[in-house]
């Protein structure tokens, strides 16, 4: 009984947020780098779960506003999404715990295995189909990415790829990466209405997208090579888009430059890439 010796609610106790994970029941293993957040490291969580525990860096995200998304966060799930366990957030650094990727960032694994990856077209195909999945995913629960792009999505065994740190975009603080002027700005990978009014939507995350398969078919290339990012957005205002990677059939240079047509209505959504992309894989193997 409670102390004015009214009936305890049997849902006492239960209400502790379950997105709320226990610091006690994480164990912190080697650093696996670090990003817009600061380090990230590998653990174990209750002893056996294999997990990536980012230790947000003073000042580096508006965490209020995080923790809030959080719970909405924990609700995505999809065998192409890096799932967000959930947050400890009773103490500072707060930590996000998320699923493990033993391969890491796709764009290494791209560089890293160029020899073998280079010749099986089949394979990088299977990539960015599983990177399209995970995105009409996003897409039909009206979610934006914001940063797609091959250095945030992950690989694990058995070359499953999976998309990561979606929607963390705007809880960055630093505005050398939120404003489109800024240094951080992943310009090579933004389309006009993004360059001109920051103006996101899936639309734009197809854009993104666009450039991701370019990036898959050149295993790893930068974009644009050492072009500036103002020669860059230059280009993309006047319609000059990328050329297709060697390794590419037409088909499949013909679905990245619908990506990148220039009004948004005219760009496919993530559900038909899908299908379009499965049809040329089915056609090509
Ligand atoms: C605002 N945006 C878009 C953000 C915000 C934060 C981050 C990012 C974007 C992307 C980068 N990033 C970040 C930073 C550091 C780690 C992780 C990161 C790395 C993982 N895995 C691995 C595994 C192995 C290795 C490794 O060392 N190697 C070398 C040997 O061969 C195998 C691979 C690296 N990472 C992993 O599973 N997660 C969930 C996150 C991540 C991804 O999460 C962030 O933390």
């Amino acid at each position: 009984a409670s102390p004015c010796n009214r009936p305890v609610p049997a849902t006492a106790g239960l209400s502790h947020d379950k997105w709320e994970i226990d610091p006690m029941e994480l164990m912190l293993l080697e650093e696996l780098g670090s990003g817009q957040f600061g380090v990230v490291r590998r653990g174990k969580w209750r002893g056996s779960i294999d997990v990536a525990v980012k230790m947000m860096k003073e000042g580096t995200m508006s965490e209020d506003d995080f923790i809030d998304e959080a719970k909405v966060m924990t609700k995505l799930q999809h065998q192409n999404l890096v799932q967000l366990y959930g947050v400890c957030s009773k103490h500072r650094p707060i930590y996000i715990v998320t699923e493990y990727m033993k391969h890491g960032s796709l764009l290494n694994y791209l560089r890293r295995h160029e020899q073998t990856l280079g010749g099986n077209v089949g394979l990088l195909l299977d990539m960015c189909i599983q990177v399209c999945k995970g995105m009409a995913y996003l897409e039909r629960h009206n979610y934006i990415h914001r940063d797609l792009a091959a250095r945030n999505c992950l690989v694990g065994s058995e070359n499953v790829v999976k998309v990561a740190d979606f929607g963390l975009a705007r809880y960055v603080l630093d505005d050398q990466y939120t404003s489109s002027g800024g240094t951080k700005f992943p310009i090579k990978w933004a389309p006009p209405e993004v360059l001109n009014y920051t103006r996101f939507s899936s639309k734009s995350d197809i854009w993104a997208y666009g450039v991701l398969m370019w990036e898959v078919f050149t295993c790893g290339k930068m974009p644009y090579g050492r072009l500036k990012n103002t020669e860059v957005v230059d280009r993309v205002q006047r319609g000059i888009l990328l050329e297709k990677p060697k390794a590419c059939f037409k088909e499949v240079y013909d679905v990245m430059r619908k990506c990148w047509s220039h009004s948004p209505e005219d760009r496919p959504s993530f559900r038909v890439l899908k299908e379009q992309l499965v049809n040329v894989s089915k056609g090509l193997l």
